[in-house]
């Protein structure tokens, strides 16, 4: 969407003072949040990692077998990321977007005919029927370090860049350590999931959810599960992310500044054939308050193929076929709506 050649940022909008929301980001009434009903009491899990302590990793990684499966999301604590780090990174995004002016902001503006490219952006309307999300991002390519240029990122703060690339880093390895956990949790030798994944591709999107003049009409973002293979999340103490759980969606209630939300995705759900399930979620908007999140995600290289694991098809049939993930993330782009991605790569059984 474009005014005067400006991409439209969902910030100034709602700065504008419009006190209803334009036909774009109005979603049909299936979609739509209920926010009249009361919020489901269910609460996703809370795992204590402990610090990797050895004496607790069989408790833990059965832990992490129960929320994989029952759930495919968890909170994790006790992860070792300092608690301060954290704290600054959502501290710079919210700099970035609260305190930047616009003109300084649009300078990094990301590519609008792609939805991956690094930098600032709002969703961009790429069909007739889609729906534009009530938020802005800006999404840093952050690992391999082949791939991470901070002169692209905000300059403002000061500590901006370095906050983020520390805070990169940390998550990487982090969630290397909970993917040899989940693999393990299935029998599977440590590093299966991280191998059939190959080298990370980290990208960390900062969103920003301005507030809405109608809720009750849009979405912060759309439902989705992340297409990767792990996603790790952090959120101020606003709230607004809903997760799937058959069939109901529960809000995910912010847990203060150290947990950290783990978020299953679709490579994760074919690597192990369908035993762990990728998490749908959405974000909700409120009239309110802003809101800020924090999404790491790790996923393989465009041209790694990926698959259900040897060591599980032993006494079942695979349930996916074999994908490119390149191909796969082109696919999400173009799916028919109201269709989970991966269910394209089904087999009959
Ligand atoms: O803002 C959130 O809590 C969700 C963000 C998210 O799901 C995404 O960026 O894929
Ligand atoms: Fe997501």
């Amino acid at each position: 969407m474009e005014v005067a050649g400006e991409p439209i940022r969902v910030q100034s909008l709602a700065q504008s003072g419009v006190t209803l929301v334009p036909p774009q980001y109005i979603q049909p009434p299936h979609h739509r949040p209920k926010h009249s009903s009361p919020l489901s009491p269910n609460t996703i899990p809370v795992i204590d990692l402990f610090g990797s302590d050895p004496a607790r990793r069989d408790s833990v990684r059965d832990a992490i077998g129960r929320a994989c499966s029952d759930w495919g999301a968890f909170h994790v604590t006790g992860h070792g990321i300092p608690t301060d780090l954290l704290r600054r990174v959502k501290r710079v995004g919210l700099t970035f977007f609260n305190a930047t002016p616009v003109a300084e902001k649009l300078d990094y503006s990301s590519d609008p005919t792609s939805s991956v490219s690094e930098g600032y952006g709002s969703r961009m309307l790429e069909r007739d029927d889609t729906v534009l999300d009530w938020r802005d991002y800006f999404n840093h390519h952050t690992l391999p370090l082949s791939r991470r240029n901070p002169s692209r990122w905000p300059h403002f703060p000061a500590d901006y860049r370095a906050v983020v690339a520390e805070y990169a880093d940390r998550l990487g390895s982090l969630a290397s350590e909970l993917l040899g956990l989940v693999s393990e949790s299935l029998g599977l030798p440590t590093r299966c999931i991280e191998a059939a994944v190959g080298e990370f591709y980290q990208n960390i999107t900062i969103s920003y959810y301005p507030p809405c003049p109608q809720p009750e009409l849009t979405l912060g973002l759309q439902e989705h599960s992340d297409m990767g293979a792990i996603t790790l999340l952090i959120q101020d103490d606003v709230g607004g992310l809903d997760v799937l759980k058959d069939g109901e969606w529960v809000r995910v209630q912010p847990l203060g500044d150290d947990a950290i939300l783990v978020l299953l995705a679709d490579q994760t759900e074919i690597i192990t054939n369908g035993k762990y399930r990728s998490a749908q979620h959405r974000a909700i908007t409120n009239a309110s308050r802003a809101r800020l999140s924090v999404a790491t995600f790790h996923d393989p290289a465009k041209a790694v193929k990926i698959s259900p694991a040897p060591q599980l098809l032993s006494n079942a049939a695979p349930r996916f076929r074999e994908v490119v993930y390149g191909d796969y993330v082109s696919s999400w782009y173009k799916g028919p709506e109201g269709k989970r991605n991966i269910d394209a790569l089904l087999l009959e059984s």
